[in-house]
């Protein structure tokens, strides 16, 4: 696989306080170019604080959040919306539920690249079908989404992200709501956007998954991260029975994420 490590993003030393509460205390790290990054930790610890700061949807009260492309880097403040939205996408945990349909809100992805008219040009059509082929959700293109489960809808949103086509994909829990197998593919599917080099973070909260999937992960407590590094060097650390109180070994998690495969295919 030919894998570009470069960073897409990185930040450092970012401060989030909301409501007079400190939620990020001096957080620093980066999301690579053709690796899925895991950020965990237990509730509250700052996770969706840190990906809504990440694509600039909550202000931080101070440090630096940088996109990097090539040589050149850009500080996401001086970007205007639709710029911003060209190279962060964001799927964030809790969403409003418009009735539209499925294709309507895939379409949605390609508004950063619309001009003034708003007009879907042929690419973007192309586009929007093979998002909505990727992400599994072509049968129901034309339904409606309060009509869809809960999963269908997950995956329908994820095709949306799809489309948007972004160097960086930022996802807050997409795995909820879906089931064993969806859960597994929803992660492959992730995996292949390293193919094209790009930079995946991702709040998680099932282990198996994120030791499975995730090529980094940050690990967050309180308002900062606490390590970082590939999921064979933290589980070295202890960190993850100091931070979820579960003891895990990797015969222990190759055990759970073999079961889970073994329930999918039988
Ligand atoms: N608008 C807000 N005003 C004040 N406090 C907030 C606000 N939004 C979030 N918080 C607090 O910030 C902390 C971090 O919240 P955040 O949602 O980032 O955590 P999380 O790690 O994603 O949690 P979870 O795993 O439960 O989704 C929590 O204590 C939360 O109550």
């Amino acid at each position: 696989m030919n894998r570009n490590l470069s960073t897409a993003l990185k930040f450092a030393d970012l401060c989030v306080t909301l409501n007079h509460a400190e939620i990020l205390r001096g957080v620093s790290g980066e999301l690579r170019r053709g690796e899925v990054t895991g950020i965990l930790g237990p509730n509250g610890c700052g996770k969706t604080t840190l990906l809504r700061a990440l694509c600039r949807l909550i202000k931080a009260d101070s440090g630096s959040i940088t996109l990097c492309g090539g040589t050149a880097e850009t500080d996401i403040a001086a970007l205007a919306p639709k710029a911003l939205a060209r190279r962060v996408s964001f799927l964030p945990q809790q969403r409003a539920v418009p009735d539209i349909t499925a294709k309507t809100l895939v379409s949605h992805g390609r508004y950063p690249y619309l001009g003034f008219s708003r007009t879907l040009s042929n690419k973007d059509r192309t586009v929007i079908q093979n998002a909505l082929k990727t992400a599994g959700v072509s049968a129901f293109a034309d339904r409606r989404l309060p009509m869809l489960s809960g999963g269908e809808r997950q995956r329908v949103f994820l095709a949306m992200l799809l489309a948007q086509n972004t160097d960086v994909v930022l996802l807050d829990e997409p795995t909820t709501y879906l089931d064993a197998h969806h859960k597994f593919e929803l992660m492959a599917l992730l995996s292949t956007l390293k193919v094209q080099n790009k930079a995946v973070g991702i709040v998680l909260h099932e282990l198996p998954l994120a030791f499975k999937f995730c090529d980094r992960l940050l690990l967050m407590k309180n308002g900062q991260i606490m390590q970082s590094g590939t999921p064979e060097e933290l589980l070295k650390t202890g960190l993850i029975e100091h931070l979820f109180g579960v003891s895990l070994t990797p015969v222990m998690l190759d055990k759970e994420v073999e079961y889970i495969e073994r329930k999918i295919h039988s």
